[in-house]
């Protein structure tokens, strides 16, 4: 199997008159196809992780290879367009433009890379079929609720097909319901399409839809949990290992199965 991402000796320290080092000599490899959760207690390092392979900022040392690549060796204008062919990205606040249709949100990725009308038409219909978002193409998207906005930006994501999909927090501003609706749906493009993801969450529901989670603490791996047939086991597993890592309680008060 190939890797899609391969994070080695990865650290970063953030320099000021209080100096922070946030992440320690990280090792982390995705392969192709797995669906990676990373979680840890509130200032760990999850977001500066996801930055640094996001490449929204720059590690002090270690490397990044994304699909075997280095993007933090690329110019500007290089880099922009590695990130539109290489990276998806879903955020906790969908990030979709108000004013346009579902549709043309989606689109959107495509349109900078100025692909043909048919073959916009022909991805739109088939990752809105598999994304269950067919019926509210033609809406705003202040008409559609939460799960549905968060699906539309699943869409947007995977629609110039990334090698690897980034997701921060994607639930995090969706009712139980909802949540479960997205997560399926990240489940299934994973599982059908083989669409590789990466997700940063404190929602241990979210996470047990992953293949396995990783744990950081302290801004350094502090072990790994692997899902085995059971997501009701590996949900437990997981909340077990928040626990243990220990954090705020109320991290884990949007706790629910
Ligand atoms: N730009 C920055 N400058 C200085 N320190 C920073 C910066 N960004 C993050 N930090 C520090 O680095 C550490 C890791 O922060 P990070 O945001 O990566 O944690 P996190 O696990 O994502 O937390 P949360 O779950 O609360 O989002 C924290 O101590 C934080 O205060």
């Amino acid at each position: 199997m190939s890797d899609i991402l391969k994070v080695t000796g990865l650290s970063k320290v953030y320099p000021g008159k209080v100096i922070t080092r946030a992440l320690t000599d990280i090792e982390l490899t995705i392969q192709k196809g797995e669906f990676v959760g990373v979680m840890g207690p509130s200032g760990s390092g999850k977001t500066t992780l996801l930055n640094m392979v996001s490449t929204i900022d720059t590690p002090s040392s270690g490397t990044v290879l994304i699909n075997g690549s280095n993007p933090h060796v690329l110019k500007k204008k290089e880099l922009s367009l590695f990130r539109r062919r290489e990276l998806g990205f879903v955020f906790q606040d969908f990030n979709l433009l108000d004013t346009l249709t579902v549709a043309e949100n989606i689109v959107l990725p495509l349109t900078l890379d100025k692909a043909d009308l048919q073959t916009m038409e022909a991805k739109l219909e088939q990752i809105a079929t598999r994304l269950g978002i067919q019926e509210i193409l033609n809406k705003r998207v202040y008409e559609i609720s939460g799960g549905q906005r968060q699906r539309a930006a699943i869409a947007r994501a995977i629609i110039p097909e990334p090698s690897l999909l980034l997701a921060d927090e994607p639930t995090g501003a969706l009712d139980s319901a909802s949540s479960k609706t997205v997560m399926e749906t990240m489940e299934k493009l994973n599982a059908d399409d083989g669409v590789t993801m990466m997700l940063v969450t404190h929602d241990p529901l979210a996470a047990s839809y992953c293949h396995r989670v990783v744990f950081i603490k302290d801004g350094k791996l502090s072990g790994e949990i692997r899902r085995g047939d059971s997501r009701q086991t590996f949900f437990q597993k997981i909340i077990d290992m928040l626990s243990y890592l220990g954090g705020n309680a109320h991290e884990l008060s949007s706790v629910r199965v």
